[in-house]
This record gives structure tokens, C-alpha cells and sequence, in this order.
């Protein structure tokens, strides 16, 4: 197994009975997990799911990528939350740094991750002249953002290859059976996959919502399922003491209760960036509840510590830090020589890069937790696809535990309604006239 949990950078600011006291309760929330009885217990397909996905389906995944891949230039993805922030996680995690400039690559863009009229404007741009798919996905088929994406971009594709040249380039991701997506791609006979109905968006980039854009990209979904499935062994063990993803559930919950509010995820490395994006969506959207919950941010190391580092260092005392680190470099560079010296490094002449980076991390963590941020690591020994999938469900696992520990449920969403009625009311659309007025009335007396 190649993960690892650390967390005695924390203990100077916690008992470690703080962290085992909570085993009786880690059991039981392992307990509603497992017997699907917990709140939430509708969306638990994700729990087996390494273990027991459907074959035929994953095999036609792997076909339409391998189809794309030998006919188009470039895939566009077309989702939001956790219909994007998953394949855009392990694609930038796996990839070449600048995998969509690499020749002789598919590229991957996404959309419908936003409402901006300047991206798909540059987008179309940077698309004119390419051979191009287009995978839309949405688990409810009515999400706005990608909607708005899909009319767009379909317009783009049925006027540059004709209706049935379209079909055959669009692939839709969405419910089995029923919602606007699934109701348009039967009609127009597009390619469809399933998000089962037992799986949140935010636990299914293991689902086709994931595994199609990153098959895509070239990576080795096979090895991505093989590393979830043996996480799912793993952590399929109610005991605390040695079940490292609960252990990360309960050391966060303890520090929680001491006052901790915001859990800051740090990487070591760029292509992590996007790893942090899907995981804060899985735990905020979690965790963030009945006015309670640990606030998921994240920070690129070094780079942000010459922008969040002073903060992180010296101001409010409500921050913990866990560091998702990785072992083995996928590459070694050394660091040369200068005969001039003229900036006083030639002492790491010899070393890797990466023996800077480890250091740098080493020095942090110190400086952090003397500084009163308690330091949890999170280790993969190496980044492959195989790791990647067990982080996947690493995380996942600790999250349902997490939630559970918390006394939320970790499974809904029903805070995000909020701001889409807002925004329908304010379009005018029907049946949000009395909520309209209202709003307006709100936005004339706040600009007066
Ligand atoms: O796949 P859908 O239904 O478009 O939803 C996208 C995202 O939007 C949310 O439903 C929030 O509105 C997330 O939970 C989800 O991941």
C-alpha cells in the first residue's frame, strides 16, 4: 500500500486521547457505512464501488476514449463541481505539466465550469481549425453553467460536422434513466454513460464522470480502479488504530473541536493543484452544514509561501495544514555548478531538485508548527494512476467518516440551492415572480 497518514505534528496541540476517545464512534460511523444506515444512505454506491463497477460499461469507456483519441485533436469536457473537478484533478496529476502544448497529444479543455463569456469565446478561438469531441456531463442534466456550455458548444459541433457528424463526436455522462441531458441524448442518439444514482457528483470521478476524460487523456484507467479497489480492502476495517484514513478523519474532527476552523490542504507540487480543488469541493460540500464544519482551503508550495506564508506563520491561530506529500519525484533534475556563485547557492550544487523541494517541506512543517499550526501529512509514495486511485478513495472514506463524526450529513448539498434561486428568480424565470421582486426590491434599496 502506498499511502501513509502522519500526524505527530499535531500532537503538540492535542492529547492522543483525544484522537482514540473518538474509536467508539468511528466504529459506528463505519457501522451506518457499511449497512448503508447512516444519513445519506442513498448515496453510499460509492463505498463498494472499486470492487464492484460494471464491466460492460467500463469497457465501452475505454473504447470511445481509444475512438476519440484516434479522431480528434481534442476532447472538450463540459461539467461542474464534481462533474469536472475529478477528471481535471488526475488528468493535470498524471500528466505532462503542459500535456495540451505536448504534440501528438489529445488535448483536454473543459467548460461549463464557469459563465464567462470571454472563456468560450477564447476557447471556440483556440478550437477553430481542430478535430474536436465534446463530453457533457451532468448527474441532474439542469445544471445552468454547463448547460449554457453544451448549447454553445453543440451549436458549434452540429454547424462545423453536420447533425449526424455531431452524434457521433458528442458523448453524454449523465443519469440512466431520467433528466433534460438524457432525454436530449436519447433523442439525438448520442454515445450516453452513467452516473449511478447511489453516487454524489462529488464522490464520482471513479464513475464515467471521471474515467472517460482521463482514459482519454492516455492515462491507465485500469490501474486507477486496481489502486481504489485495494484502498477499498484497506479501509474496509472499523478499527481506528490502524485504519490511517480514519485516523485522518478523527485527528481533523479533534482538532476541530479544539477550535480549529480551517484545514488548509498544501502540496509540493503544481500538478497537485487541481487534486486540492476536487478535495475541497468533497469535504465543503460534506462538511459545511448546520453552520458547523472545518473550512477546506488549499495552498501550492513553495510558491504560495511567498503569498500566504507570513499569514500561515503568524496570524490567526484557527488553521491546520495537511500536507499531501509524494515520495519519489517523478523526475530528478541536479542542480549544477555556477563558477560565479554570484547567488550564493552553489552549497545545493549536487542536489536533486527535489531534495530542495523536501527540504523546503521539512523546514516549513517546522517553522508552522512552532508557529501554532498543527501539521498533518498525508504520503503517497510515488504519483502513478494506481496511487492516484487510492487516494481517490483514501479521501473519500475519510470524508464519509469525517461527516458522520461531525453529525451532518455528509451526503447532500442543499445549501447550494440557495444562489440558483437567486439566479432564476433575477432572470425572470417562471414560477420565481414573487422571489423576484423581492430580490429587486433588495438590490434598489442596497444601491441607494
Ligand atoms: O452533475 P450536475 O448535476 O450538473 O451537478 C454538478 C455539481 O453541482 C452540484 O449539484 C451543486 O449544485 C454539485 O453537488 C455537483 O457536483
Amino acid at each position: 500500500m502506498s499511502i501513509s497518514f502522519n500526524y505527530s505534528n499535531a500532537l503538540p496541540f492535542m492529547q492522543e486521547h483525544e484522537v482514540t476517545y473518538l474509536g467508539d464512534f468511528v466504529k459506528a460511523a463505519h457501522e451506518m457505512l457499511h449497512e448503508k444506515k447512516g444519513p445519506g444512505s442513498e448515496y453510499l454506491g460509492w463505498v463498494d464501488l472499486p470492487l464492484q463497477y460494471d464491466q460492460e460499461e467500463f469497457a465501452r469507456i475505454k473504447a470511445a476514449a481509444q475512438r476519440i483519441r484516434s479522431n480528434s485533436e481534442a476532447l472538450i469536457v463540459i461539467g461542474i463541481g464534481g462533474s469536472y473537478l475529478g477528471a481535471r484533478s488526475a488528468i493535470e496529476a498524471l500528466s505532462h505539466t503542459f500535456h495540451n502544448q505536448m504534440v501528438g497529444k489529445t488535448q483536454v479543455y473543459f467548460a461549463g465550469q464557469n459563465i464567462s463569456s470571454a472563456y468560450i469565446t477564447h476557447l471556440l478561438e483556440l478550437l477553430e481549425g481542430k478535430d474536436i469531441s465534446l463530453n457533457v456531463i451532468s448527474k441532474s442534466g439542469t445544471t445552468t453553467e454547463p448547460a449554457i456550455a453544451f448549447r454553445i458548444l453543440r451549436d458549434y459541433m452540429e454547424k462545423k460536422y453536420g447533425k449526424a457528424g455531431a452524434k457521433s463526436r458528442i458523448f453524454a455522462t449523465t443519469d440512466q434513466a431520467k433528466g433534460a441531458l438524457k432525454t436530449l441524448a436519447d433523442k439525438e442518439g448520442y454515445e450516453s454513460f452513467v452516473i449511478p444514482d447511489d453516487v454524489g457528483g462529488r464522490y464520482s470521478v471513479l464513475t464515467a464522470v471521471g474515467l472517460l476524460p482521463i482514459a482519454t487523456a492516455g492515462i491507465d484507467i485500469d490501474q486507477m480502479m486496481a489502486g481504489a479497489a485495494a484502498a477499498a480492502q484497506k479501509y474496509n476495517n472499523a478499527d481506528l488504530a490502524t485504519n490511517e484514513s480514519y485516523q485522518y478523519a478523527a485527528v481533523r474532527n479533534a482538532l476541530y473541536r479544539k477550535g480549529k476552523t480551517i484545514e488548509l490542504l498544501v502540496n509540493y507540487e503544481p500538478s497537485l493543484h487541481y487534486v486540492s480543488e476536487w478535495w475541497k469541493q468533497l469535504f465543503g460540500e460534506s462538511e459545511g452544514k448546520d453552520q458547523k464544519g472545518l473550512f477546506p482551503a488549499a495552498v501550492d508550495f513553495t510558491t504560495d509561501l511567498h503569498s500566504m506564508g507570513q499569514y500561515v506563520q503568524e496570524g490567526r491561530r484557527d488553521l491546520i495544514e495537511t500536507v499531501l506529500s509524494v515520495k519519489k519525484p517523478q523526475i530528478e533534475v541536479t542542480i549544477q555548478e555556477d563558477e560565479s556563485n554570484l547567488d550564493g547557492l552553489n552549497f545545493v550544487a549536487g542536489m536533486t531538485m527535489d531534495e530542495v523541494n523536501k527540504k523546503a517541506a521539512q523546514g516549513t512543517r517546522l517553522a508552522h508548527v512552532d508557529g501554532g499550526v498543527p501539521n498533518l501529512i498525508v504520503e503517497l509514495d510515488e504519483l502513478n494512476a494506481y496511487t492516484y486511485g487510492e487516494m481517490v478513495y483514501f479521501f473519500e472514506k475519510a470524508c464519509g467518516i469525517s461527516g458522520l463524526l461531525l453529525g451532518v450529513n455528509p451526503f447532500d448539498q442543499p445549501g447550494v440551492e440557495a444562489y440558483k434561486t437567486n439566479m432564476f428568480a433575477l432572470l425572470g424565470k417562471p414560477g420565481f415572480e414573487t422571489q423576484r421582486d423581492e430580490l429587486n426590491k433588495r438590490l434598489s434599496d442596497s444601491t441607494q
